[in-house]
């Protein structure tokens, strides 16, 4: 391993370039990768990572569509836009920023995206394939963290992993993943006794809550790999992750800084599964409703 900081920035620049390579060589074929990002309401952070998103996609050259509502929008209007792009063949990826206002039902928004466009890996289809071990887009944060930890040369197998957080879009997905490379998986959440007890024995923690500064040195074992996928502010409006990371720095083997640690991963492996979609194009099933 490199140092002690596992730098998101630097691996996902460097996932981007093979990306970029690809993308270079269907636009040869003239096919264009494209990803479609719905951004529903006014909230800062929301606006933040769709931001992300489309500048990145610019960079590699991925054609980005940004289909932006009110926050008052009707389910059934959200329905016909995601069922218009389902069928438009400049589109490989649907996005749909999470969280949604309250009124509309966030999984029956998700099940309407073709599972063949949902480039998050959240439609039923897909999860149901990644649990059982079959070809499907994964999730991009969870996935994101496989390769930083893939990248950083850190051996999941036989390994402790904790996990704390059971969200579809992170924890449950993030605890499947590191099973599947052979980690002894523990699950906690905010029903957990004793949440400190269990993760002093990871020897790889993963903290996804949305609690800043959650895990302090207390709460980690001496050389435990730490990935923090918390964004948070702090009271000064500062970005920050669950865990209070210059108190635990001294301690572990191995951190992942917020910002620029699991952030630019989750942009790099939407990205990643964009050109995945793009690149099956021709042999896209057509939808039989
Ligand atoms: N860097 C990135 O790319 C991404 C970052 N994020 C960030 O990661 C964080 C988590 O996101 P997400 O999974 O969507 O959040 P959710 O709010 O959907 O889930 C939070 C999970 O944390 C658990 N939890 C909350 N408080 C505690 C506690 N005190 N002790 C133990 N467990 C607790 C909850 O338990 P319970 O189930 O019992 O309620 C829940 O399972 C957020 O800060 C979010 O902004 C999210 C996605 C991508
Ligand atoms: N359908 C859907 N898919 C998502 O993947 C999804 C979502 N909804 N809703 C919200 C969460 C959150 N998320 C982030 C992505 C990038 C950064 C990111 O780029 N972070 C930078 C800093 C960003 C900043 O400066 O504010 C970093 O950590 O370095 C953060 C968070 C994706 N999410």
């Amino acid at each position: 391993m490199s140092g002690k900081l596992i730098n998101g920035k630097e691996i996902g620049g460097k996932i981007r370039e093979t990306i970029q390579q690809e993308v270079n060589d269907l636009k040869s074929e003239g096919i264009t990768p494209g990803l479609a990002v719905i951004l529903v309401g006014d909230d800062s952070a929301s606006h933040t990572y769709v931001a992300n998103k489309q500048k990145a996609c610019s960079e590699l050259g991925i054609y980005s569509r940004l289909i932006q509502f009110e926050a008052e929008i009707s389910e059934d209007t959200l329905l016909s836009q995601i069922e218009q792009l389902n069928t438009d063949s400049a589109i490989d990826g649907i996005l749909v920023q999470l969280p949604l206002p309250k009124h509309i039902n966030e999984q029956k928004i998700i099940d309407a995206i073709s599972p063949y466009k949902d480039v998050d890996g959240f439609h039923p289809i897909n999860v149901g394939k990644m649990l059982i071990g079959e070809p499907s887009f994964q999730p991009c944060t969870p996935s994101g963290i496989m390769k930083l930890l893939e990248y950083s040369n850190v051996d999941v197998a036989g390994k402790h992993a904790v996990v704390v957080g059971r969200s579809n879009i992170v924890g449950i997905p993030m605890g499947q993943l590191l099973l599947k490379k052979d980690a002894t998986v523990t699950y906690c959440h905010s029903k957990t006794q004793d949440l400190s007890a269990i993760t002093k024995q990871a020897d790889i923690l993963v903290v996804a809550t949305g609690r800043a500064k959650l895990i302090g040195k207390e709460d980690v074992k001496d050389g435990a790999v730490v990935i923090d996928v918390g964004m948070n502010r702090d009271i000064h409006g500062k970005l920050c992750g669950d865990v209070d990371f210059d108190a635990v720095f001294e301690k572990v083997s191995a951190i992942t800084p917020v910002p620029g640690g699991v952030g630019p991963m989750t942009i790099t492996m939407l990205l990643y599964n964009t050109l995945q979609s793009a690149k099956k194009k021709s042999s896209r099933q057509p939808l039989v409703k």
